[in-house]
């Protein structure tokens, strides 16, 4: 492609890839050059240059010598739109999820409920790229980031259409928002799953944290898109459902105080939980194969991503009683060989810890025993919440370590201990396992909370591997 065919008076330069990172330029790239919150990118346009880029996209004083500027305030913005025309097309029906927790197990949900509607489809976020027939994970071994960058998510993205994928549900970070890690391409129908604490390291306050996620709705989707929102987070519900009343948004709203799909009741059975939904005036009863209030609402979320882009309300609704449980959320894990459950999932906020603890506390007739521990280099103020929360919602604690990463780990334990007071504190991950589990008998259950899908622990800037899943098996052994 010629730079002239993606920005008028581009000339005749051959464009042949998109970087926002000098080190992965090569001749005919065009270069983004962005004020980081370690370095600032501009700083790196001579290298950019040197190594072959033929256009810079920078703020207009960044100074670019040797090769196009389009200069643009808002030069991240400008730059996903370029890549986003260079990467084109992209999955004819695609979908993003926002939320402090549920964007994940949301966007899975939807691939499944596409998939048993006979769409081909996939799912991006946090668990990698997710189609019907492979799931291709991060390459650190950890999970990596939700959103890379924007290059790597369009270029994705464009990969799925080649590979004849119509429908991609992608999970959007609040610092994918912020950053225009995710945008580019059309938006069809956009959901937000709820708010609460964390990330304020990056944002500073929950009304920052707020703002950067509204942008999915207020920006990022399309002006003839659907809003589906969670109505039953209180304030942060209502605040969502009035901008995109304020914009003009098809609007689907789902939850108890939701009138699209309303959910009149749930009901634990003992592999998951009856629903009765009313939707377009008539009573749904589903029999969820998933446990817990929050895996209700993402799967109800889903279903309403999918009626906004086309789906049929009954068969959509009808098709939640056939999806899998989402990897390292509520996954079980084993059995004790004394008959205790142990559960695995990736609550990593005091939000989520309450919520996992809900989800279990049906199925206990015992104990509720919960591991958990706070990541190193993230939000220092939810560490005592995430104490906190796990004291007040099950009858034991063991706190330990969960990516310290650049951290001191027995810091991190004692600021989770501070709000967990009679909480045992177990230095390395495996060791809190093996004394949470040989402290469980009969009809209690064990939550390892914290790392859910992750393949690796990060200690001081190293990823030894480790799984949850697959230590509560060896410790049952
Ligand atoms: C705080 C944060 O989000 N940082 C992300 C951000 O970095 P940044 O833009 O601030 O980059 P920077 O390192 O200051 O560099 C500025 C610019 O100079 C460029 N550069 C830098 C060095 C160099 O030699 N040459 C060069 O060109 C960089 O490519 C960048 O464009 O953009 C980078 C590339 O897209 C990300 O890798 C990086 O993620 C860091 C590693 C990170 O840990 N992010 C986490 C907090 C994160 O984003 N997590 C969320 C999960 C949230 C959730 O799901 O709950 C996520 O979406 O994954
Ligand atoms: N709707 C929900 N309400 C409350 N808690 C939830 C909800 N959905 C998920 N959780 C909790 O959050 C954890 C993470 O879920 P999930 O991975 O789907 O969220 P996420 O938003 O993608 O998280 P991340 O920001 O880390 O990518 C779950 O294991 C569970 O403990
Ligand atoms: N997306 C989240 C994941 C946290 C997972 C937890 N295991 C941790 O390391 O804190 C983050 O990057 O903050
Ligand atoms: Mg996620």
């Amino acid at each position: 492609m010629r730079l002239g065919a993606l920005i008028p008076g581009g000339g005749d330069a051959v464009v042949t890839g998109f970087a926002l990172d000098n080190r992965k330029v090569a001749p005919g790239t065009v270069f983004g050059a962005f004020q980081g919150a370690r370095v600032n990118g501009e700083d790196y346009i001579p290298a950019a240059i040197a190594a072959g880029a033929v256009a810079v996209v920078a703020r207009p004083e960044a100074v670019v010598d040797g090769a196009l500027h389009i200069a643009d305030a808002n030069p991240r913005r400008a730059f996903a739109a370029l890549a986003a025309r260079f990467f084109a097309p992209f999955p004819a029906t695609t979908v993003a999820i926002t939320g402090t927790n549920g964007k994940t197990s949301t966007a899975e949900l939807t691939r499944q409920l596409w998939q048993l509607a006979g769409q081909r489809s996939a799912s991006i976020g946090t668990l990698g790229v997710t189609t019907g027939y492979e799931r291709v994970a991060p390459a650190d071994g950890t999970g990596g980031l939700t959103t890379p960058d924007v290059v790597t998510f369009l270029a994705t993205m464009a990969g799925l259409a080649r590979e004849g994928i119509s429908h991609a549900a992608f999970e959007a970070s609040s610092h994918g928002l912020d950053q225009y890690r995710t945008e580019g391409l059309a938006v069809r129908a956009a959901a937000f799953t709820n708010l609460s604490r964390d990330h304020l390291d990056y944002h500073g306050t929950m009304e920052a944290y707020f703002t950067a996620k509204t942008r999915l709705i207020t920006e990022v989707l399309d002006a003839n898109g659907s809003a589906v929102i969670w109505a039953d987070d209180g304030d942060w519900s209502a605040r969502m459902i009035a901008l995109a009343r304020a914009r003009g948004l098809a609007l689907l709203t789902v939850g108890t105080a939701g009138e699209t799909l309303k959910l009149i009741s749930r009901t634990p059975t003992a592999l998951g939980q009856d629903l009765v939904v009313e939707a377009a005036g008539s009573r749904h009863k589903i029999a969820l194969p998933l446990i817990g209030a929050y895996q209700a609402a993402n799967a109800l979320v889903a279903a309403g991503l999918v009626i906004a882009t086309g789906g049929a309300v009954a068969a959509t609704l009808a098709a939640l009683a056939r999806v899998s449980g989402v990897r390292g959320r509520l996954e079980r894990a084993v059995i004790t060989r004394s008959g205790a459950a142990v559960y695995v999932d990736y609550a990593h906020t005091p939000d989520a810890i309450v919520a996992a603890c809900a989800a279990l506390r049906p199925h206990v007739t015992g104990k509720l025993i919960i591991v958990i521990g706070a990541g190193g280099d993230r939000d220092a103020g939810k560490r005592p919440l995430m104490g906190e929360a796990a004291t007040a919602h099950a009858d034991q604690v063991f706190i330990t370590d969960d990516n310290p990463r650049s951290e001191d780990p027995a810091a991190i334990r004692a600021a989770v201990a501070a709000g967990a007071p009679g909480a045992s504190i177990v230095p390395g991950r495996r060791e809190a396992i093996a004394a949470a589990m040989a402290t469980a008998g009969a009809g209690d259950i064990v939550l390892i909370a914290g790392k859910g899908h992750e393949q690796g622990q990060i200690i001081a800037g190293r990823t030894l591997p480790f799984d949850d899943v697959a230590v509560a098996r060896e410790c049952a052994a």
